[in-house]
């Protein structure tokens, strides 16, 4: 939308692919500029002339479609990042974005702070990600596949996991995919804590980071509004995707490290 409305310079909507006609018919119906083409097919897409794909769709889509996207010399921006805490899958797309020369963009997405937390990552000795969410943005996680946890049975503020990050992106790959950017960032997917609260009366997204080691103390919390669209996804996720894009494609001077 943000490239259909002319908010990013140097941009334009190609293509969209999606596996539901039906979003992809109702995302078409919305843009204003552009007539991108439209495909169920990902081949097709793929031959569609695009320089980078944006993947906004699930882990699953990286595994699925991540190689062939570098393979045919496509950059690419990963929202769904926790597909990448796995490190077969994130050593093989980067080995063959190497080869083809193109690049993997990871955006800070719905958290803060992940200049801070590169610079000082070889001085880190914890970190800990506490995310809260309402139930409604929790439900469907295959984390309650197996645990005895009910979410209509959670009335107060209740820390419904805690483990690790490589762990916590598969059973909540819609909720903490910023666990695995702050790992990718930081110390990685087996040392960072994730920490998931269910709160009932949460009206945000809420990220608190804690991080310490020889270089002091770093604390951030962001308090997300939840995108209209779907409530497990934080706006601010979606303004970051905005703002990584626009850095790519209009960037005269680069602010921050
Ligand atoms: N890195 C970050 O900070 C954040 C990442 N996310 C992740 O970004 C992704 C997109 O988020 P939303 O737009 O809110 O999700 P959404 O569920 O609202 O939309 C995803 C769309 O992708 C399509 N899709 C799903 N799997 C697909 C596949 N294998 N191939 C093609 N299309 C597929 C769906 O049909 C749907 O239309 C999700 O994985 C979400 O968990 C969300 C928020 C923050
Ligand atoms: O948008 C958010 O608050 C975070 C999120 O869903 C994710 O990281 O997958």
């Amino acid at each position: 939308m943000a490239v259909d409305s002319d908010k990013i310079a140097n941009t334009s909507l190609v293509a969209l692919f999606d596996v539901v006609e039906g979003n992809l018919q109702n995302l078409k119906s919305k843009l204003q500029r552009s007539s991108p083409g439209t495909h169920s097919d990902f081949g097709a897409f793929l031959a569609s002339g695009a320089d980078i794909i944006v993947e906004a769709a699930s882990q699953d889509a990286v595994r699925t479609f991540g190689r062939a996207i570098l393979e045919a010399g496509k950059d690419m921006m990963v929202m769904s990042v926790g597909a990448l805490a796995d490190r077969n899958l994130l050593a093989e797309l980067l080995q063959v974005a190497a080869k083809k020369g193109c690049r993997i963009y990871v955006p800070t997405g719905a958290i803060a702070g992940i200049d801070a937390i590169r610079s000082v990552k070889h001085l880190l000795d914890s970190v800990t990600l506490t995310t809260t969410k309402s139930p409604k943005a929790l439900a469907g996680a295959p984390f309650f596949e197996t645990s005895k946890i009910k979410l209509d049975d959670v009335t107060k503020s209740t820390v419904i996991y805690e483990g690790v990050a490589a762990e916590a992106v598969r059973m909540f790959p819609a909720n903490v995919n910023v666990a695995a950017v702050l790992s990718l960032a930081g110390i990685g997917v087996d040392k960072t804590r994730v920490r998931i609260v269910a709160d009932p009366q949460a009206t945000t997204n809420q990220h608190e980071i804690l991080a310490t080691g020889s270089f002091g103390e770093i604390r951030i919390t962001v308090n997300n509004v939840p995108s209209p669209g779907n409530p497990k996804t934080s706006f601010l996720a979606v303004l970051s995707a905005i703002e990584c894009l626009r850095s790519i494609c209009d960037d005269g001077m680069r602010i921050g490290s």
